[in-house]
Formats: structure tokens, sequence, C-alpha cells
């Protein structure tokens, strides 16, 4: 049994100088982050910012090239099993196999998380009312609409009932209702179990009223991090969005010349349910 490290157990997630490098360019660049039990992260940054290799690392993924990270107490390096256990991931690409149910999806989910199966039915029956699903479980994922298909991934990674979440993108390619179905179960997840979330995201505006703090990220380092309100606060615009925080921190905008988000909703859009 792999043991814990001390730590002081308001901290769930820690990472001290994490790197990634591939050949020689630098993904991820000395990343020092530190996410609190029951909060709402979002790591935000644009196209390319190294988002996506931070959570690979932190899921156990893609080993890191430098510094360290910790789950719950666990080194994501050398405990990597124990991490493994503490944590629910939903990836950015498609992680549902669209020949199965939705029930048969949770049941491969329910075997690779080592749930016994006596306890695999009531686990299942309880996500899928969780999630709103009972009525489409025995339809094959193929037919499930973009809003479905990410309820039932995020059915799938919570049947083990993680400590912590990791959602890279959840919400992208879907329409503004399925959206919100899905931020209002990300929230629920946190109240109900108090899981803690770890997300990226390109709605900035959703972030603002989700999120906690969130880290904005360019080039592989984190920029600034603090709470929605704090970081606005700090711009001196009046009425300033996070979008402005963005911009302001990244530059995003200004760089591509066209609107940041725009471009960030149609490449997903067609990369995800194209
Ligand atoms: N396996 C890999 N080999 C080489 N380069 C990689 C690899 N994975 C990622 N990169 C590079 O690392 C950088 C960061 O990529 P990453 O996917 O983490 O960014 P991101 O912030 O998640 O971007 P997006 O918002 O587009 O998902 C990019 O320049 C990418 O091309």
């Amino acid at each position: 049994m792999e043991t814990a490290t001390n730590f002081p157990k308001s901290v769930i997630l820690e990472t001290h100088e994490l790197t990634r490098r591939f050949d020689s360019f630098t993904a991820v660049d000395g990343l020092n982050l530190s996410v609190a039990a029951g909060e709402v992260f979002g790591l935000l940054g644009p196209n390319g910012a190294g988002k996506s290799t931070v959570i690979k690392m932190l899921t156990t993924l893609l080993p890191p090239s430098a510094g360290r990270g910790t789950i719950a107490g666990y080194d994501v390096t050398h405990q990597s099993q124990a991490v493994r256990r503490a944590i629910g991931y939903v990836p950015q690409a498609l992680s549902a196999d669209g020949s199965l149910t939705g029930y048969e999806n949770l049941l491969i989910f329910a075997k690779l998380y080592d749930i016994p199966s006596q306890r695999r039915q009531q686990r299942i029956r309880d996500v899928l009312e969780f999630m709103g699903l009972e009525e489409v479980a025995h339809r094959l994922v193929r037919n499930y609409s973009g809003g479905m298909i990410r309820k039932l991934e995020i059915a799938q990674s919570i049947l083990h009932r993680p400590q912590i979440m990791f959602l890279d993108e959840p919400t992208v390619g879907l329409d503004p209702v399925a959206r919100n179905q899905v931020w209002n179960l990300v929230q629920e997840l946190r109240e109900d179990y108090g899981t803690t979330i770890f997300l990226t995201t390109h709605f900035l505006e959703e972030a603002d009223s989700l999120c906690d703090r969130v880290a904005i990220m360019n080039q592989g380092k984190v920029i600034t991090t603090g709470s929605p309100t704090d970081l606005k606060a700090a711009l001196d615009t009046p009425n300033a969005t996070l979008d402005d925080v963005f911009i302001h921190y990244t530059g995003a905008e200004l760089a591509s010349g066209v609107s940041y988000r725009d471009t960030a909703r149609t490449r997903r859009n067609a990369q995800r349910l194209g």
C-alpha cells in the first residue's frame, strides 16, 4: 500500500517546478501550483499554452521531464497507481465507445476501476441517475447528442468516486443548453461530494462564474493566479471581464487579430464532433 507524504489536508494538488519538454521545445516550464480540496480551479490559456500537457502529467499519462506533482499526497511519477485511484479524468478527445450502449461503456469503466462485481450495478445506476442518463442508458452511444456523450464521459470518470476530477475542455462543441447542463453537473459534483475540480476551458465567462480560482498560462508558464474577482479588480479597468484579464496577460486577441473565443470554438467543434 502506498503512503501519502506528509501534506496539509486542505491541499489536494501541488506542483513544484513541473516541466515537460518535447525534444528542445519546453511545453510546460517550471509550473508551481497549489489547489485546495473542494476548489473548482480553472487553467486558462491560448491554444498551445501547455494546458493539456499539464493535465496529462497530473493524470500520470505523461512523465514530467523535471519537477514534481502531487495529488492527494501521492507523487504522480513514483506513485502513479495511487494517483489514478484518486482522480477522474475526462480527456478532450472522445473517450466513450460509440458502438456500445451507455450502460456497456459504464460497465467497462467499472471493471477498469476494480469496482467489486456486487457493487457495480448500484454504482452504475447511481451515476446514470446523477447525470440524468437513465432513459438513454441502453441506447448506442453513437446515437447520443454531444451533450449526452459528455455526460456519459463524466459518469464514467466518477464511478470510482474520485477525490479530484480533471476535465480538459469539458464543454467544447456543445450547444449553450448542453454546456449549461455540464457546468451544473460539475458544480453539483463539488457540492454533493466535495469533489475538487481541475478544468481547462476556452469559455471565459463560464470560468468566471464557475471557478473559485484560475491560473492563466502562456507559452508554458503560469503568468497569474487568483480568483476571477481579484484578477478583474487588479486590472484597473471599470467593469473588467475575465476576457479583459486574459487579453491583458496573454495578448491572445491582439496576436491573432480574430476573436480568441471564436477561433477556439470553431476549431474544437470541428475536432470533437466532426
Ligand atoms: N507529444 C508532443 N510532441 C511534441 N510537441 C507536443 C506534444 N504534445 C504537445 N506538444 C506541444 O506542446 C505545446 C502545448 O500543447 P498543449 O496541448 O499542452 O497546449 P494547450 O494549452 O492544451 O492547447 P489547446 O488549447 O490547443 O489544447 C504545443 O506547442 C504542442 O504542439
